[in-house]
C-alpha cells in the first residue's frame, strides 16, 4: 500500500511540500493531545477545501490510513456546510486539513480575507469534529493539476479506475484537495506512496443525484451550449428568482438533486400552497421584490469585513454608508416577507417563517432606526443615490454632520442654476449630468448653434450624436461639491460605524435569514414556473411531458409532447428513428423532467410520476471534447467506461448514437456489449440509436423496450420529389425498415444531383449484399439445424 519514506516514490507533481510557519493553527480545537487516532474505529486524514465562486462548492478528499482507501468527493453545499459534514463524518476523521488563511478569518465561510479567527467553514469543522486535529496547509498546494497529477501515478489500476479518472477530470475542488492531502501525508507523516498503489474513488454525493460535469453541460442544465449568453438552459427558465442567493441555490440543486424523499416533498407541499392560494403567491412576491438584487450573503461578509477595517478613506466610507441603506431596505423587506408568510400551512413554509419570526430583526430595524433618516434607503445609480447616502444619517445627530451637508446644498443649488445660466446664455439646450467624477453638460450636436459649440467650454468629448463639455465654472463648482460630499460621507461613517458595531451582534440572525429568504425565493421561482405536481412512485410514468427549455424557445403550438413509461419491467428504453425525428430531444426532455421533479420543481406535462435517481449518466452525442483531445471514439469509450462504473439499480442513463465514432460492424458489437452491461444494472436506461440491428440483438432480453419517432413520408409532393413530416411523436414498438430517409434528407440540403445519384446506387449495391449475406447465413443455418436435427434422429 504505502510505506514510511519507502524507495518506490514516484515522481511528485509540484515542488515541495514545506511546512507552514505556524505548525499548530490557533483554534480552540487544535487538540491533538485529547483526541487519540482511530478512535472512532477510523482512521481518515481530509482534506476540505471551499470554491471562491458564487455556488458554495467543497471539494473533500479522504485518505484512511490504515487501508490507503482513498475517496473524493465534490458537494455543492449551502451556509450551514449540512452536506460537507455529512460526508466528512461518514469518514470519521482524525486530522482535518484546511487552508492556511481559512483559520486566519473570521470572516463568512470565505478564506483569504483577512481578519481573526477561523471561516465558518472552519468553525463548523471545529464544532462537529471536536476530536479531529485541524491542521493547516499553505495555498500553494491546493493544487487541481497537480492533484490529478497525483490521482494518476497513484490510482490503483483496477476496472474502476477509468471511471474515478472521468468522473473527478472536472471536479477542481476534489482534486485540489486530493493535492494537500497527499503533498500533507509525504511532508508530515512521511508517507510515500507506491505507485498506482492506491484505491482511489470519486463517491458519487449520498442525499443529492451525481450529475458529471459533461452530462450537466451537454443537457444545457446551467448555460446554454451555442449562445453564452442565452437563458435557454434549464436553470435560465427556472431562474425567476429576486435574489442573488436564491438563483444560486437554484444553481447547486439543479447540479445536484436531491434524493431524500421527504424533503422533496416538503417542496412540493410548499409550491403546492404558493400555485393554490394565488394571494400568497402575490404577497410573497411583492414582499421579495424588497429584496431584489440584494446579496444578503454579500452584504453580511462586507459589513463584517467593514467592521474588522475601520479606516477613513472616503471611498471605504461611502461603500459603508451604502452597505448600511441596503442593510436597512433588507432587513424591512424580511418584515414584509414575514407578513407575508404569516398563517402558511405547509411544513418548508412554517419553517422559513420561523427563520425569519426572530425578534432580533426588530431589533435590528430600531437600531438602524435610530441613526438612520426614516426614507433613507437604496437608489438606483446618479444624484440621487448620492443623494440617498448624504442623507442616509437623519438630521441633528451630529452638528458637523448638518454644517457639510448644507454646504453640500449650497454648492448642488450653485450647480443648478450655472446650468441654467449657460443655457440661456447660448440658446442652446444643455443637460446637466452625474458621474462619479461630478457634474458635466451635455448637448445635442444638431441642436448646438451652427452645428458647433460656442467659446468657453472645455473638456469636450464627442459621444454619438451628443457633445458631453463642462465649463471652468462648474469645474470649479464640482471640485467644492466633491469636498462637500467627502467631508458629508466621513463624519456620517463614523457614526455609522457605532451603528455597525453593534449590528455585527446580529450576524447569525441574518445569515439564517439569508438561508431562508434563498429557499423561499427558490420556491417561488418553481410556483411560478408551476404545472403539473410530480409524484414519485417506483415507475417513470409521464403522460404528455414537454420539453422545459424547448418549449420556451419554439413558436406556440410547435412542441409536439410525448408519453414516457419506463418501469422495472421495461427498464432499457431503445429509440430508433430517422435524423431529425427528435429522438435526443426526446431522452433529454426525460432527464431534464427528473431533474426538475427531484429539485421540487412542478413539470410541463398533464400527469408524472418519477423514481428517485442516485445519478444521472450520459453520453451525449455533442459531447466531443477536444480540450481533452481525444477522438470521439476514445471519448465515447472513456464515458461508456465511466457510465458502468457508477451505475447502479437507482441511476437514470442516457445514450444517445453511440459507437459513431468506428465501423459499423465494430460499432453495433460495441453497442450491443455496452447495452447489455447497462440492461445488467437494472438502471433505467434510454438509449438511441441509429443501427437498426440493435433491436433484434437486444431484443432477448425481457426489459428491453422498443420505441421509434413517428415520420411521415410522402412521394411527388415536393420539387425534391419527397416529403418528409417529421411527427416527434414517441410510438411503442421498433422502427420499420429503413427507407433510405438519410438519402431523401441529403437531397433537401441541395447536393449535387450526380453525387447523390452515386451515393442512391452504393446504398442498394450494399443493402443488396446485405440481403444476400442474410439469406446465406440463414440457409446456413437451416442446414446446420437440419444436421443436427438428422443427428439426433439417428441416436
Ligand atoms: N417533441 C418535439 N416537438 C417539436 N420539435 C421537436 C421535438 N423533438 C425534436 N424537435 C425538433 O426536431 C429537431 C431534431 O431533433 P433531434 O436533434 O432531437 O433529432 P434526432 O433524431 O436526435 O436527430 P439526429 O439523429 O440527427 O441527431 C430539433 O430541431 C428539435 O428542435
Amino acid at each position: 500500500m504505502f510505506s514510511q519514506g519507502g524507495s518506490q516514490r514516484p515522481q511528485r507533481p509540484g515542488t515541495a511540500f514545506s511546512r507552514p510557519s505556524t505548525a499548530r493553527p490557533p483554534t480552540r480545537m487544535s487538540n491533538t493531545t485529547v483526541y487519540r487516532e482511530g478512535e472512532y474505529g477510523g482512521n481518515f486524514v481530509i482534506a476540505v477545501i471551499e470554491g471562491r465562486g458564487v455556488a458554495r462548492e467543497v471539494g473533500i478528499a479522504a485518505l484512511d490510513r490504515d487501508t490507503g482507501r482513498t475517496v473524493l468527493l465534490q458537494v455543492a453545499d449551502c451556509q450551514t456546510y449540512v452536506k460537507t459534514l455529512h460526508h466528512i463524518s461518514l469518514h470519521q476523521p482524525t486530522t482535518l486539513l484546511v487552508l492556511d488563511t481559512a483559520l486566519s478569518d473570521r470572516t463568512t465561510g470565505r478564506y483569504g480575507t483577512g481578519g481573526g479567527g477561523p471561516s465558518l467553514l472552519v468553525q463548523a469543522l471545529q464544532d462537529e469534529f471536536p476530536g479531529a486535529a485541524i491542521e493547516p496547509v499553505a495555498r500553494k498546494y491546493w493544487n487541481e493539476n497537480a492533484g490529478r497529477d497525483f490521482i494518476k501515478q497513484l490510482i490503483v489500476e483496477d476496472e474502476e479506475c477509468p471511471a474515478t479518472l472521468v468522473a473527478v477530470h472536472e471536479k477542481y475542488f476534489a482534486l485540489s484537495a486530493a493535492c494537500a492531502l497527499f503533498k500533507y501525508m509525504e511532508s508530515r507523516r512521511n508517507a510515500i506512496f507506491a505507485i498506482h498503489s492506491l484505491r482511489i474513488q470519486y463517491i458519487p454525493v449520498e442525499g443529492t443525484m451525481l450529475i458529471d460535469a459533461d452530462s450537466a453541460r451537454n443537457l444545457e442544465l446551467i448555460n446554454n451550449l451555442t449562445h453564452k449568453k442565452s437563458n435557454h438552459s434549464l436553470f435560465g427558465i427556472l431562474n425567476d428568482c429576486f435574489t442573488p442567493m436564491a438563483a444560486r441555490i437554484l444553481r447547486a440543486n439543479i447540479l445536484a438533486p436531491v434524493t431524500n424523499l421527504n424533503a422533496i416533498n416538503q417542496r412540493l407541499d410548499a409550491v403546492q400552497e404558493l400555485t393554490d392560494m394565488e394571494d400568497r403567491f402575490t404577497s410573497i412576491k411583492e414582499s421579495l421584490r424588497g429584496l431584489k438584487g440584494v446579496d444578503l450573503d454579500k452584504l453580511i461578509t462586507a459589513l463584517i469585513v467593514s467592521e474588522a477595517r475601520p479606516t477613513t478613506n472616503v471611498k471605504i466610507a461611502e461603500q459603508r454608508v451604502g452597505q448600511m441603506l441596503t442593510l436597512r431596505t433588507a432587513v424591512r423587506a424580511l418584515k414584509a416577507v414575514r407578513e407575508a408568510l404569516g398563517g402558511c400551512r405547509s411544513d418548508l413554509l412554517k419553517a422559513v417563517e420561523r427563520l425569519i419570526n426572530d425578534d432580533r430583526i426588530d431589533q435590528l430595524d430600531s437600531l438602524i432606526a435610530e441613526a438612520l433618516n426614516e426614507d433613507a434607503g437604496i437608489a438606483k445609480n446618479g444624484v440621487h443615490n448620492k443623494n440617498m447616502k448624504v442623507y442616509a444619517v437623519k438630521a441633528n445627530y451630529n452638528r458637523l454632520l448638518d454644517v457639510a451637508r448644507e454646504t453640500y446644498k449650497e454648492d448642488i443649488t450653485e450647480v443648478y442654476a450655472l446650468h441654467q445660466r449657460i443655457s440661456e446664455e447660448h440658446d442652446m439646450p444643455l443637460d446637466l449630468q452625474w458621474t462619479e467624477n461630478g457634474f458635466h453638460f451635455t448637448v445635442k450636436k444638431d441642436e448646438a448653434p451652427n452645428g458647433r459649440l460656442p467659446k468657453g467650454f472645455v473638456d469636450v468629448n464627442a459621444k454619438g450624436p451628443k457633445w458631453m463639455c463642462s465649463t471652468m465654472e462648474l469645474k470649479k463648482w464640482n471640485a467644492r461639491v466633491k469636498d462637500a460630499l467627502n467631508e458629508t460621507m466621513l463624519i456620517s461613517d463614523q457614526i455609522i460605524q457605532d451603528v455597525l458595531a453593534e449590528v455585527i451582534e446580529y450576524v447569525a440572525v441574518l445569515w439564517k435569514a439569508s438561508e431562508a429568504i434563498a429557499l423561499l425565493d427558490m420556491l417561488w421561482a418553481f410556483a411560478n414556473a408551476s404545472i403539473i405536481r410530480p409524484e414519485f412512485t417506483s415507475t417513470l410514468a409521464i403522460k404528455a411531458g414537454r420539453h422545459p427549455i424547448l418549449e420556451v424557445v419554439q413558436p406556440p403550438g410547435m412542441l409536439v409532447a410525448n408519453d414516457v413509461y419506463c418501469s422495472d419491467g421495461t427498464s432499457f428504453q431503445l429509440v430508433q428513428g430517422p435524423n431529425m425525428s427528435g429522438k435526443s430531444t426526446y431522452i433529454r426532455q426525460v432527464a431534464l423532467l427528473v431533474i426538475m421533479a427531484m429539485i421540487g420543481c412542478f413539470i410541463p406535462a398533464e400527469y408524472a410520476s418519477f423514481r428517485l435517481h442516485d445519478a444521472l449518466l450520459t453520453r451525449l452525442s455533442n459531447d466531443d471534447d477536444a480540450e481533452r483531445n481525444l477522438s470521439t471514439f476514445a471519448q465515447e469509450m472513456a464515458t461508456s467506461a465511466m457510465i458502468l462504473g457508477m451505475a447502479t439499480e437507482n441511476s437514470l442513463i442516457l445514450v444517445d448514437e453511440l459507437g459513431r465514432g468506428t465501423s459499423p460492424h465494430e460499432g453495433i458489437g460495441i453497442c450491443h456489449a455496452l447495452a447489455e452491461e447497462m440492461i445488467q444494472s437494472k438502471a433505467f436506461v434510454f438509449f438511441t440509436t441509429h443501427f437498426n440491428d440493435l433491436g433484434a440483438t437486444l431484443g432477448k432480453h425481457p426489459t428491453v423496450t422498443s420505441l421509434h419517432l413517428e415520420v411521415n413520408t410522402t412521394r411527388q409532393t415536393t420539387s425534391t420529389g419527397f416529403n418528409m413530416v417529421f411527427q416527434h411523436k414517441i410510438r411503442d414498438g421498433p422502427m420499420e425498415e429503413q427507407n433510405h430517409y438519410g438519402l431523401e434528407l441529403a437531397k433537401l440540403a441541395d447536393l449535387p444531383d450526380g453525387l447523390l445519384a452515386t451515393s442512391a446506387r452504393m446504398a442498394e449495391h450494399l443493402a443488396e449484399r446485405e440481403r444476400v449475406r442474410r439469406a446465406k447465413s440463414e440457409g446456413g443455418k437451416i442446414n446446420t439445424r437440419r444436421k443436427l436435427l438428422i443427428k439426433v434422429n439417428t441416436l
